[in-house]
């Protein structure tokens, strides 16, 4: 009985976590962003720069944001490692892709491995915050400019926004977080994947 009241009060007044999936081609940026994201918004220090290395399996960030708690999903982007994407799709509440925005000769790459994921059906309706990383330097485009680079057909019904950011010095990280937490929230995805989570998993009653 205890049991039961207590699978009800959990369902109604503890938050799932929300999962964030951060993607894009290697290099990127996407470890170091979830190690300034980790000391942004918790006490630990994250990584330095130069221990950071390229990323082969998944690295996995917990962190709260506006009474929200999110759980960061960092995926390799190398070419090899790509296919493993998708398989985290159908659990992911919303997509963070990263792009350097200081290496144009990439965009082609940045466009086809986004436009792809945009393509995939588990993720219907996930929202997606696109990053234009590395702005420490000067040689990195604004947002505006990649969104325009990357000229992305089929954003209609996504909710979405392009970002400026430095996984270096911080810059735009805070807004970034909590666009995302704000679109969550509201998301259908969100609400569908938290039944979902309600019906079959362990707290369910
Ligand atoms: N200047 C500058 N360099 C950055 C920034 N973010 C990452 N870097 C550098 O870019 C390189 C790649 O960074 P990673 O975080 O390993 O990139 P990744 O996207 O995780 O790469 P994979 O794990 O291979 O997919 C490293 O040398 C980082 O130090 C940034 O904001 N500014
Ligand atoms: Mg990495």
């Amino acid at each position: 009985m205890f049991s039961l009241f207590y699978g009800l009060w959990k369902h109604l007044f503890s938050k799932t976590e929300l999962h964030v999936l951060i993607l894009g081609i290697d290099k990127a940026g996407k470890t170091t962003l979830l190690e300034k994201m980790k000391s942004v918004y918790s006490n630990i220090e994250g990584l330095p720069h130069d221990r950071i290395v390229p990323t082969v399996g998944l690295n996995i960030g917990r962190i709260e944001v506006a009474n929200s708690k999110l759980v960061l999903w960092d995926l390799g982007g190398q070419a090899g490692l790509r296919s493993i994407w998708e398989k985290y799709y159908e659990e992911a509440h919303a997509v963070v892709f990263v792009a350097d925005a200081s290496c144009p000769s990439r965009f082609e790459d940045v466009k086809s491995a986004l436009e792809k994921v945009l393509r995939h059906e588990d993720l219907r309706g996930a929202p997606l915050l696109i990053l234009a990383n590395k702005q420490d330097l000067p040689e990195a485009v604004s947002a505006e400019e990649l969104a325009r680079y990357l000229d992305l057909k089929k954003l209609d019904e996504r909710v979405y926004m392009f970002e400026a950011v430095s996984a270096y010095d911080g810059m735009g990280i805070r807004e970034s977080a909590e666009w995302l937490v704000e679109v969550m929230e509201r998301s259908k995805r969100t609400e569908m994947l938290r039944v979902r989570a309600g019906a079959t998993g362990p707290d369910s009653v």
